[in-house]
């Protein structure tokens, strides 16, 4: 197996993204977390950016021991004085100087010819070459410059001393087959290629920076640069942790492994997006909080009778505890009768079939369906099989110059339809007087109150209420999205618990019922 060096930029062009600014602390933070994580090489900065990153990258350079620190310079003796300085400390430091090699880059940029670019590349690194042995040097722009001239750039950069040589695709502009050509042409073209070490640096503008990166793996790259999350300027640089994973999970495709240590990978992950503000989506590759999430009932249920059905690689790996079934409008039986179990409950089936519709009514109203979500109607709906009215709908209007009015409708046990409408001083008390109108029960609401039991803009309402009738006093609970329909269910649940009491103690007052 190759080993594939990885070369960790989070700290300098991950700190490109706009709005992120690391100060010295953060960045000594993700330095020891990127040496947990086993990375060959990080660039801590860009010395001659500021005073405050050339000290950065000296407090970096002075804190790693396991890993070479590297600092960025242009290719100007005042940049590579400012990099020797922050790294002077290092135990193991490393140069790393840029200038821009394409058409576009020269002209408009530079404003330098071809021989004026290999000039000043050449001076530069033969300059660093006083201070430092070990120098990676990258022609800016690699991806849009002529391959012959490419190619020149290369030579001239090995017998100027330069130990590494990385191909930036600065733009994001290649696809795979053609940055791999560009490392399988180098290898054949150049002379002396052997002697250092070739890279590959990757933008995501097309989405394509890790896929790149590891077409340069294959056509012979020996170091990966890229950062954690994949942040960096614009649409940001290589994941690593995807370049890891890719060559462990691939291993048979790729022949190659990184010393990453893997069970860090969700660890850094966070760490980074918490000191840098950037935020991972849901559904980035590896370290997204979907990655290793599964909402559809078929997934759900191979999942269950064998992982690798829906899963290539194992949270456990990158240092999770588990896979997430997670529950929404897709799940099925399989993965809601093991979520039952894993909250502590065992029903019979006809209880699971009950279960199962209210869980499907809640899903279409919800996105995800949380284990309160779940503890709430089971405990609302399971508990209380016996019911003697269910309600059915409710209809409430209301404006603020308006008496607001209610009409419900209400199923009883043997099957009769309760249909009655009533005015209030608000919705509650409106559906509430509509309620008593159907039901033929008089009773005296001691207490209400209401509770979001969920998070979110469609958090459940939880509402109680206690009432009474002839020095009888119940509890009643509801649940719903809709906090007038949780009002409306609390209360029929305390009418259900007030008749079952009265029946235990009077027997049946059903003929008070006024039917519609
Ligand atoms: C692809 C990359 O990610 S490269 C790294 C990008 N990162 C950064 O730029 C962050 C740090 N940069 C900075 O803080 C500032 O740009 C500094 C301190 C380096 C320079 O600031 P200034 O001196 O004000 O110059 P400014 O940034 O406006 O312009 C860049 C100058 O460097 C020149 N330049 C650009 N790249 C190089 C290079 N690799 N080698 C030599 N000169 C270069 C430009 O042609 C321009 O020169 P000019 O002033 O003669 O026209
Ligand atoms: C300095 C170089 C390697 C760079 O960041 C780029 O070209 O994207």
């Amino acid at each position: 197996m190759r080993k594939i060096y990885l070369f960790d930029t989070t700290l300098r062009d991950g700190e490109q993204s706009p709005g992120v600014n690391l100060n010295t602390k953060e960045k000594l933070e993700i330095a020891h977390q990127l040496e947990r994580l086993g990375i060959d090489r990080m660039e801590a900065g860009f010395p001659a950016a500021s005073p405050g990153d050339l000290a950065a990258v000296n407090a970096v350079a002075k804190a790693v021991k396991n890993a070479t620190v590297v600092g960025l310079a242009r290719s100007r003796v005042q940049d590579i004085d400012a990099a020797y300085e922050a790294l002077k400390d290092a135990e193991d430091p490393c140069l790393h100087l840029f200038l821009a090699s394409s058409p576009i880059h020269r002209q408009h940029k530079l404003r330098m010819t071809k021989e004026q670019m290999l000039e000043a590349a050449e001076a530069a690194i033969k300059y660093a070459g006083k201070y430092f042995t070990k120098i990676q040097f990258s022609p800016e722009d690699a991806g849009r410059t002529e391959l012959d001239f490419l190619c020149q750039v290369t030579d001239m950069a090995i017998k100027a001393g330069a130990t590494v040589v990385n191909i930036p695709d600065t733009v994001g502009y290649l696809y795979p087959a053609e940055f791999g050509n560009i490392f399988k042409t180098l290898k054949e073209q150049v002379p002396g290629i052997e002697k250092i070490q070739l890279s590959a640096h990757c933008h995501d503008d097309l989405g394509m920076a890790t896929a790149n990166a590891l077409a340069a793996v294959l056509n012979g790259a020996d170091q990966v640069e890229g950062t954690i999350n994949g942040i960096g300027e614009r649409a940001g640089n290589t994941a690593l942790e995807e370049v890891a994973m890719s060559l462990e999970t691939r291993q048979d495709f790729f022949q190659a492994k990184s010393t990453m240590v893997l069970s860090e990978i969700a660890r850094s992950s966070r760490l980074v997006s918490k000191l840098t503000g950037m935020v991972v989506p849901g559904n980035k590759a590896i370290v997204g909080a979907n990655a290793f999430a599964h909402e559809s009932g078929i997934h759900q249920d191979g999942m269950l009778k064998e992982k690798t059905t829906y899963e290539i690689m194992s949270p456990e790996t990158i240092g999770l505890k588990e896979s997430k079934l997670v529950l929404g409008k897709h799940s099925g039986r399989h993965a809601f009768r093991e979520k039952l179990i894993d909250l502590g409950y065992e029903l019979s089936d006809e209880q699971l079939n009950i279960a199962f519709s209210k869980f499907k009514d809640l899903a279409d109203k919800k996105k995800e369906v949380s284990d309160e979500d779940i503890r709430a109607f089971i405990e609302e709906k399971i508990v209380d099989t016996q019911e003697i009215f269910s309600l059915q709908t409710i209809y409430v209007t209301y404006g603020n110059e308006a008496t607001p009015t209610a009409k419900v409708r209400i199923v009883t046990h043997e099957g009769d339809v309760l249909e009655q409408e009533a005015e209030g001083n608000g919705s509650v008390d409106a559906i509430y007087n509509a309620i008593d109108k159907a039901t033929g029960e008089e009773v005296v609401l001691s207490d209400y109150s209401i509770k979001s039991v969920t998070h979110g803009k469609d958090a459940q309402g939880e509402v109680h209420v206690v009432m009474s009738q002839d020095e009888v006093a119940v509890q009643g609970r509801g649940v719903s999205t809709d906090i007038l329909e949780a009002s409306a269910r609390a209360y029929v649940d305390a009418l259900n618990r007030l008749i079952e009491k009265r029946q235990l103690n009077n027997g049946s007052r059903r003929d008070k019922i006024g039917l519609v």
